[in-house]
């Protein structure tokens, strides 16, 4: 079992780093991390580390800025990231942090930090545990901010 991660050079924290020690926390895999500037160069990447690289798996880490162009840039990121999973049939989860989530830097460090540990250990999951995911079906989860839980009627 191979784990990808794919982070940027824009993003405000060393998001790779963090996922790749949360993840080694989890699970005895394999990892492979390749970066790139920006979060438009994401998708070929987690091409290249699934069809390459033989990832089975990858998260896709980045921090899309403020500005309405970086908004833009984000979506047009994320549609890339879908059809790359459709392509190659694998999962990627995308850890998008916008800057603008937090109110200020040392929020936003925390947040970043935060979902990217959160969301590693769910990529443990999917890879290795999916029964411990089907536990967490319907309960709110949010990753980063807290968890909002379930609706009740
Ligand atoms: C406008 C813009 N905004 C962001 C952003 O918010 N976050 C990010 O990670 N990268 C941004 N980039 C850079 C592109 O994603 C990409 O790296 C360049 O266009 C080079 O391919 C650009 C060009």
């Amino acid at each position: 079992m191979k784990i990808g991660i794919a982070d940027t050079t824009f993003a405000r924290i060393d998001m790779g780093r963090i996922a790749t020690e949360e993840i080694r926390k989890h699970a005895s895999v394999g990892i492979e991390r390749y970066v790139v500037p920006g979060i438009k160069d994401l998708p070929v990447a987690c091409k290249k580390l699934i069809e390459e690289r033989g990832c089975d798996l990858v998260m896709a880490l980045g921090m899309p800025g403020g500005a309405a162009k970086d908004k833009v840039c984000a979506h047009e990121a994320s549609q890339g990231l879908i059809l790359c999973q459709l392509m190659t049939n694998r999962h990627i989860i995308e850890v998008f942090v916008h800057e603008d989530e937090a109110k200020d830097a040392k929020e936003l460090a925390w947040l970043m930090e935060q979902r990217t540990r959160e969301h590693a250990v769910n990529a443990v999951r999917l890879a290795l545990r999916p029964k411990d995911l089907e536990k967490l079906a319907g309960t709110g989860q949010r990753q980063g901010f807290e968890d909002v839980g379930p609706a009740r009627p």
